[in-house]
């Protein structure tokens, strides 16, 4: 059954429309209630005007009074029953269309979380966000006013066809050719419309992704003064998507100058025949009226459904850039069934680890292998680009290693789950994320669970509890207000108040390049000891002052391992460590 579904869509080149079908699957309920609603809606629309027609022709024709009283009560219930229709068609169609957007939106957020970060890497967040959202948004078109209002555009006029049949079977043969042509227009601008559909959802996307990078990036425009430069390229962008929203414009004034010129050739043409069969005697004459309202309305859910189907290839690319996004493989598989719950000490091991981002792109580490027992702080050192965050993102398996492995007591990463590995580790990142909540709930993210005196006991031991207390609100303050006011200092501490919370035996912190004030720097300093007590610590280190305290330094060099050991033993050597350090290769802050 499937298969012939899709054979029929592909036939009809109209295989995206299947794969947006096939998502209608959990709403069948909802969707048969849409189609039977909307099938008794329309035809009611023809059924009461044809029956209040008829009545005319009656009257004209000389008939009684009492012929037509007689059908006033079934013509209220026409009309009634109509108006009620109309509303539960709307009801219905749009309760799936918004319940169908309410679970896109989650499941493409699942689709990104699955997939991120590394998907998120090669994407403009701007344009995920348009994918998000407006693309989203334009599918309720289809889910209410497409999907089913095919189907009702099909049954309507076979059933009205049926009863011109009825009146005499030559008035249903003469407009059978005319629907079919109207049906078939849309397949005639299908390739242009496809083509300018995609252009449009593209560069809709641009703009919106452009109108992002413009607010995210409003100190660095307003600093740099790049305000006249950044209105040029949104103007630009905003420019090319009028282009594409032009011709897509002209294109459907076109397809709707056809559609229009059909179906009025259908209902003069009609209306012709009907006089010419009424002259020949071959229908009563008070038929005239009823079959005028039944051509001028079977034309009705035809043409609506093919209006909304000239903003089908618009609702097609932004299905396929949902679908895109949905479809989206993981860059790591899932697979592994160990975990190292209740373990405490932990040792961390790259063997001979090689990576490249790309098949086609150089390697970044190439069979580099070190390690960090239970318990120690290891930093990485090395020059800007040389993998230092590259070899942390691999423990945590953003990506996995393409030669080598790594492994924790032994067990290699791949055969842990990815959530029994990440629950092993716990990063202190240079800035936070802080979520539009309260202080205490954007800790305790951490550590959903955690009580607030918990919450308190790890702000207290990341030096960030009196901060925190001299807010009006306290812990209760909410970030999105307060949280650009915040140094970068204090949002680091927050960072590791989550850290303190999340109490895992793994530390990976990824220290700042800039320094802070000495203030600052101390509180930092004594909240990140705190936390590395007992842990094992790998850090992506820029200063000499960490460099110096760590239990070791893995030295990397065109993604080789070059040198390890502690600070006092590679400045001993005086090998390429001690010439980063001094200076003479980059410059490191101090
Ligand atoms: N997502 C990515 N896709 C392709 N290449 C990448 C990606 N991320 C990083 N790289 C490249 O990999 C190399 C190592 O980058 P990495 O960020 O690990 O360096 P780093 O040592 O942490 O540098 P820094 O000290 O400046 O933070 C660089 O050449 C970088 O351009």
């Amino acid at each position: 059954m499937k298969k012939k579904g899709i054979i029929i869509f592909k036939a009809l080149k109209l295989e995206g429309f299947y794969g947006l079908l096939s998502y209608l699957k959990p709403y069948q309920k909802g969707m048969t209630l849409s189609v039977i609603s909307g099938t008794l809606h329309h035809l009611l629309a023809i059924l009461g005007p044809a029956l209040g027609a008829y009545l005319v022709g009656v009257a004209v024709g000389g008939g009684e009074r009492s012929d037509i009283v007689t059908y006033l009560p079934l013509l209220g219930i026409l009309v009634t029953g109509r108006v009620l229709m109309h509303y539960s068609d709307m009801w219905f169609a749009h309760e799936v269309a918004f319940r169908i957007l309410v679970d896109f939106r989650v499941k493409l957020y699942a689709a990104i979380e699955r997939v991120a970060p590394a998907y998120l890497l090669k994407q403009r967040s701007g344009e995920l966000a348009a994918t998000l959202m407006a693309d989203t948004e334009v599918l309720e078109w289809f889910f209410a006013h497409t999907a089913g209002a095919f189907l009702v555009a099909v049954i309507v006029p076979f059933i009205t066809l049926a009863i011109l049949f009825q009146i005499h079977w030559a008035l249903s043969l003469v407009l059978l050719p005319f629907i079919i042509i109207l049906f078939s227009i849309p397949f005639w601008f299908k390739k242009e419309a496809d083509r300018g559909g995609t252009e449009t959802r593209v560069k809709l996307a641009a703009v919106h992704g452009e109108a992002i990078d413009g607010i995210q990036g409003l100190r660095e425009i307003v600093s740099f003064n790049f305000g006249v430069g950044y209105k040029k390229r949104l103007r630009k962008f905003s420019d090319d998507l009028y282009e594409s929203q032009l011709s897509y414009g002209k294109r459907m004034g076109l397809e709707g100058a056809f559609l229009n010129a059909v179906s009025s050739l259908g209902i003069v043409t009609i209306l012709g025949f009907s006089a010419h069969l009424i002259l020949l005697g071959e229908i009563e004459r008070q038929w005239l009226p009823v079959i005028m309202i039944l051509a001028a309305n079977i034309f009705s859910p035809i043409l609506e459904v093919t209006s909304m189907g000239r903003n089908f290839s618009i609702i097609l690319a932004a299905a396929q850039r949902v679908a895109g996004v949905l479809e989206t493989k993981e860059i790591v598989e899932d697979q592994g069934m160990k975990n190292l719950e209740g373990a405490e000490k932990l040792k961390i091991e790259f063997r001979e680890v090689s990576f490249a981002y790309e098949s086609d792109l150089p390697l970044v580490l190439n069979r580099a292998s070190f390690q960090v027992n239970p318990g120690e702080t290891v930093a990485l050192v090395g020059e800007s680009g040389v993998g230092k965050t590259t070899s942390i993102n691999l423990l945590q398996r953003f990506w996995d290693v393409d030669g080598g492995k790594i492994t924790i007591n032994g067990i290699d990463i791949r055969d842990l789950s990815i959530d029994a590995l990440r629950s092993l580790i716990t990063v202190v990142p240079q800035d936070i994320y802080l979520f539009n909540m309260s202080i205490r709930d954007n800790i305790r993210l951490s550590n959903p669970n955690a009580t607030h005196q918990e919450v308190e006991e790890a702000a207290k031991a990341a030096y960030i509890h009196e901060f925190i207390m001299s807010l009006p609100e306290g812990y209760d303050t909410n970030t999105g207000e307060r949280g650009l006011q915040m140094s970068g200092g204090q949002r680091q501490r927050l960072a590791i108040a989550r850290a303190f919370l999340k109490n895992s035996p793994i530390l990976i912190l990824d220290e700042a390049l800039s320094s802070l004030d000495t203030e600052n720097e101390r509180l930092l300093q004594q909240s990140l000891n705190n936390l590395r007590k007992g842990r094992t610590t790998l850090i992506v280190a820029h200063r000499l002052s960490t460099f110096r305290e760590a239990d070791g330094l893995v030295v990397l060099q065109n993604g080789k391992v070059t040198e390890i050991g502690n600070h006092a033993a590679l400045v001993e050597k005086r090998g390429y460590y001690f010439e980063l350090i001094t200076g003479q290769l980059s410059s490191i802050a101090v």
